[in-house]
């Protein structure tokens, strides 16, 4: 059984700083991480760091940021077998500057040559297949060559690409913002007749399961056919560089694992809130056991 993850793969640059930036001046880094980024990349490296089998359906460029993102996820046992590199194309990556007084990040994305061409998905079990939104064309074929897969859409933004794939999955997990960009209403958890309003509309698209996250308001979703709330988890963030795509990951792991929906939910908010709590994305993924125990700690 497998999870396949479908989307961008990244390299990071992170460069954290604790002044309020003024623009024409000089600053002198002493610091910056690199590592793994774009949204299919971090799921999938949590995926496999976790225990599944793990395949990333990506593409990136013959180049040196290419082999290090090959390097970083070979060591994490993700299945490269579908990770397509072409020499004419430059590898995606990332300037991130990271505000450590409060976890605000500015991405600058470089975002290469994306190509969604058409591709041989292998015999596989497939439980669960994580669209970025990135690459609709390979998303959308994944979803048809496993139909007894669950599928989910990482709805970052509302770009063209993401809703060509959102009729698509059984479940939509989409951000505040793109809430706001699709339904042009904001969320405010003070008004749960507008909440209520926002979510049908979302849910609309796909006519199957939403989730709606709110960063550090926690996220909604439904049970039982009501509107529920869960809090996020409280975190001293430092830098909230990919914490939705750990959310996504330890999502698509929840129902790999066929877990119910809250605990879902509770999985991938404790590791998106621990995430947050040092630099970096795919370097900031908790282990399982951490959030598992962490959750422990909660409900006693
Ligand atoms: O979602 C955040 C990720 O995508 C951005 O492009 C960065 O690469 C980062 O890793």
């Amino acid at each position: 059984m497998a999870v396949i993850c479908v989307g961008q793969s990244v390299y990071d640059i992170v460069i954290p700083y604790d002044t309020a930036l003024v623009e024409n001046q000089k600053y002198r880094v002493t610091r910056r991480l690199e590592c793994g980024g774009g949204p299919a990349l971090n799921a999938a490296y949590l995926c496999a760091v976790w225990g599944e089998q793990t395949y990333l359906v990506s593409r990136i460029g013959e180049d040196d940021y290419g082999k290090k993102i090959k390097r970083i996820l070979l060591e994490a046992g993700v299945h490269l077998e579908y990770l397509v590199e072409r020499d004419n194309i430059e590898t995606p990556y990332s300037i991130i500057l990271s505000n450590s007084d409060n976890g605000s990040r500015t991405i600058f994305n470089f975002p290469g040559e994306v190509q969604d061409k058409h591709y041989e998905y292998p015999a596989l079990d497939v439980d669960v297949i994580l669209s970025d939104g990135h690459l609709p064309k390979l998303s959308i074929q994944a979803i048809r060559r496993y139909p007894a897969a669950l599928s989910v859409l990482d709805a970052g933004t509302c770009r063209e690409s993401t809703m060509e794939v959102a009729p698509h999955v059984d479940y939509i997990v989409c951000s505040e913002d793109f809430a706001r960009q699709y339904t042009g209403k904001a969320v405010d958890l003070e008004k749960p007749e507008l909440c209520r309003e926002i979510f049908g509309q979302i849910k609309e698209i796909n006519k199957r399961h939403a989730v709606i996250t709110l960063g550090e308001k926690g996220l909604l979703y439904e049970a039982d056919g009501e509107l529920k709330h869960l809090p996020a988890y409280p975190a001293k963030a430092v830098d909230t560089s990919g914490a939705g795509d750990i959310f996504h990951g330890a999502f698509a792991f929840g129902l790999a694992k066929n877990l119910p929906l809250l605990s879902i939910l509770k999985l991938s908010s404790m590791a998106s809130s621990i995430s947050v709590e040092s630099l970096g994305g795919q370097t900031s993924i908790p282990a399982l056991d951490l959030v598992e125990d962490k959750l422990k700690e909660r409900e006693r």
